[in-house]
């Protein structure tokens, strides 16, 4: 890179419109909307798409519910042609449907793709020529007064054939390619040319389409200039206003939302902004960026995976998984507090209240996407995620300070792997560190008898590989659980909670105990179809676990059973 860039990129010139309206505008309604992924985003394919693949593009656009498609540049290939053809003799094109082809603004191509339209109901000849100065100069090597010329002739031209297919309703849309690099008084002047030729009838309307061919500055300054055209082009109110940017400095989307505010009163884009380049802008999260702000778009993608899935299989080109709204990390949080504030708000969200779920723009639900990927744990999460997929997938609720002494496990795990785990790994770690914790000491089982006013409990454990019975007495089967495993511990929670329906319920016990001697408490676990057994067994696995916490000081349990018959 340069030193001094400034000696070979100079700024783009700010717009002289001081009193521009368009930034105390707000976006109330859509644009019409044109999709132009068969024609811009099909041209930057490496493969450009065949007749099938086309076909299945076409039709998915018109289910998304775009009502004019620009489907072709029917005289740059035979392929392009056919399909225009194809549509128009198999009747693909919907009522409310109407098509749009482009071409330069040259004879010979203009009278081919006047030809491709044919029996068409209605349609939209697009023609552009470049307008801007290094254009001029440099690739046709015109004067301003030629290359408006070129565009007023080639207008002409669709005029008189259009008059000779009458069976099909035209529409003239003019590109003065290259916008944004061009003199605006010039661009005015080539569009006014244009308009004036067309001469639209009272009650029709051209559309002058203004792109960013190339994205040159900041979409402020694209508003400008569309605000600026918006308040000086002749027959305005025969205009439709139509915008085309390109992403080259990662503000396609920006741009066309200011360029809206600005007055214009059309959008084209493609897909997921496939096209040249860094691509056109990208209609789905212009579209989805208004249905966050409460407007209905008027394009429908409650199903947004099936749309992705078509336009990579259409285009062979891959969609980002951080790609707004569509990629498939984009529901999915990794980092503890962001799950965790994802959790909380889900969990009171109500169904007919406006949308407040923290780092979620918009509902999964909405775009057809499920809450299962929402959150995924690696070593970057808390307790929040991982709580949250137990409880999604195994129907698992522990209580909050088993949550913080669960999650420190989980660590572990991810730092030693440096991988994300999965539901079934976090419910195989939490068996390993709850329910299996079955050393020194493993239920085998239990007999509950009165004891007078008390309960009374013969528990069979085996303990190191010794099988005996231990006994205790207490207030009810856990207290007495307690006294028959001879540790000084005190119950400190408990939670007993169902987990599965039916025939496969079963309990999960839950048990908090403490110990002096030992910081904090420890939390043990216990599952079984009867509520009784998975609290003894959640007792026996919070002894094991705290006395591994207690280390050396712990008594051996050798020395404590000494007396317990085998
Ligand atoms: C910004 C955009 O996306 S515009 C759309 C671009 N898309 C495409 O071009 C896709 C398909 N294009 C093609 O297949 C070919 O370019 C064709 C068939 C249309 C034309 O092919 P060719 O006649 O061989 O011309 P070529 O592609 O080399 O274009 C260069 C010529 O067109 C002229 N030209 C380019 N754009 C225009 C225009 N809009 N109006 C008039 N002439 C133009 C150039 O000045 C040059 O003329 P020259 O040969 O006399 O110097
Ligand atoms: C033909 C025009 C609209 C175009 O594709 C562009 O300028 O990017």
């Amino acid at each position: 890179m340069l030193k001094n860039p400034n000696t070979k990129y100079s700024a783009f010139p700010p717009v002289a419109l001081a009193d521009r309206q368009w930034p105390a505008r707000t976006i109330t309604h859509p644009p019409i909307w044109m999709s132009t992924d068969l024609r811009d985003g099909n041209q930057a394919l490496f493969e450009p798409m065949d007749a099938a693949r086309k076909l299945r593009m076409f039709r998915k656009l018109v289910a998304i519910g775009f009502k004019e498609i620009e489907v072709a540049f029917p005289s740059a290939s035979q392929t392009d042609f056919d399909f225009v053809r194809h549509l128009i003799e198999q009747g693909e094109i919907p009522d409310d449907v109407t098509i749009e082809v482009l071409s330069q603004a040259r004879e010979h191509l203009i009278r081919r793709t006047m030809e491709s339209l044919r029996g068409a109901r209605r349609a939209i000849v697009h023609i552009y020529n470049a307008t801007s100065p290094v254009f001029r100069e440099t690739v046709f090597g015109m004067s301003k007064d030629e290359v408006k010329a070129l565009a007023v002739s080639s207008v002409r031209l669709v005029k008189e054939l259009a008059a000779s297919q009458p069976e099909t309703e035209w529409v003239l849309q003019y590109s003065p390619e290259t916008f944004t690099a061009t003199e605006l008084d010039f661009a005015k002047e080539v569009c006014d040319a244009v308009v004036a030729e067309w001469d639209p009838r009272p009650g029709e309307k051209v559309i002058i389409n203004l792109p960013s061919t190339v994205e040159v500055a900041m979409p402020n300054v694209y508003a400008d200039q569309i605000e600026w055209m918006h308040r000086n082009l002749a027959r305005r109110d025969q205009i439709v206003l139509s915008v085309h940017p390109h992403n080259d400095r990662g503000t396609g989307v920006a741009a066309a939302e200011m360029a809206m505010l600005a007055g214009a009163d059309r959008v084209e884009g493609c897909l997921f902004g496939n096209g040249e380049r860094t691509g056109n802008v990208d209609v789905v999260t212009l579209a989805l960026n208004m249905y966050t702000q409460g407007i209905h778009p008027g394009l429908d993608f409650s199903d947004i995976n099936d749309v992705a899935r078509v336009a990579e299989e259409c285009t062979q080109l891959p969609i980002h998984p951080r790609h707004p709204y569509v990629g498939d990390l984009v529901f999915t949080a990794f980092s503890g507090s962001h799950q965790d504030a994802i959790k909380k708000g889900f969990e009171v969200q109500q169904a007919d209240a406006l949308w407040a779920v923290p780092y979620m723009p918009v509902d999964p639900a909405d775009l057809g996407r499920t809450y299962d990927s929402v959150i995924r744990v690696n070593s970057q999460s808390g307790k929040g995620g991982v709580a949250h997929l137990l409880h999604t997938v195994y129907g698992l609720v522990m209580p909050r300070r088993m949550q913080v002494e669960f999650s420190t496990a989980v660590q572990c795990l991810t730092d030693e792997s440096g991988q994300e785990v999965d539901a079934h790994q976090l419910w195989n770690l939490f068996s390993r560190e709850y329910l299996e914790a079955a050393t020194p000491v493993r239920y085998m089982g239990h007999h509950l008898y009165e004891a007078g006013e008390r309960q009374g409990i013969r528990l069979e454990v085996e303990v190191n590989g010794r099988c005996m019975e231990i006994r205790g007495e207490g207030n009810g089967p856990v207290e007495a659980a307690v006294a028959a495993l001879r540790m000084p511990i005190r119950v400190q929670s408990f939670e007993e909670r169902s987990m599965g329906e039916g025939a496969d319920a079963a309990a999960m016990a839950m048990i908090e105990v403490a110990m002096e001697g030992v910081a904090g408490s420890t939390f043990g676990a216990g599952m079984d179809r009867s509520t009784v057994t998975a609290s003894i067994r959640a007792i026996v696995s919070a002894a094991n676990r705290i006395r591994v916490r207690e280390g050396s000081g712990a008594v051996s349990v050798e020395t404590l059973f000494a007396d317990c018959a085998a």
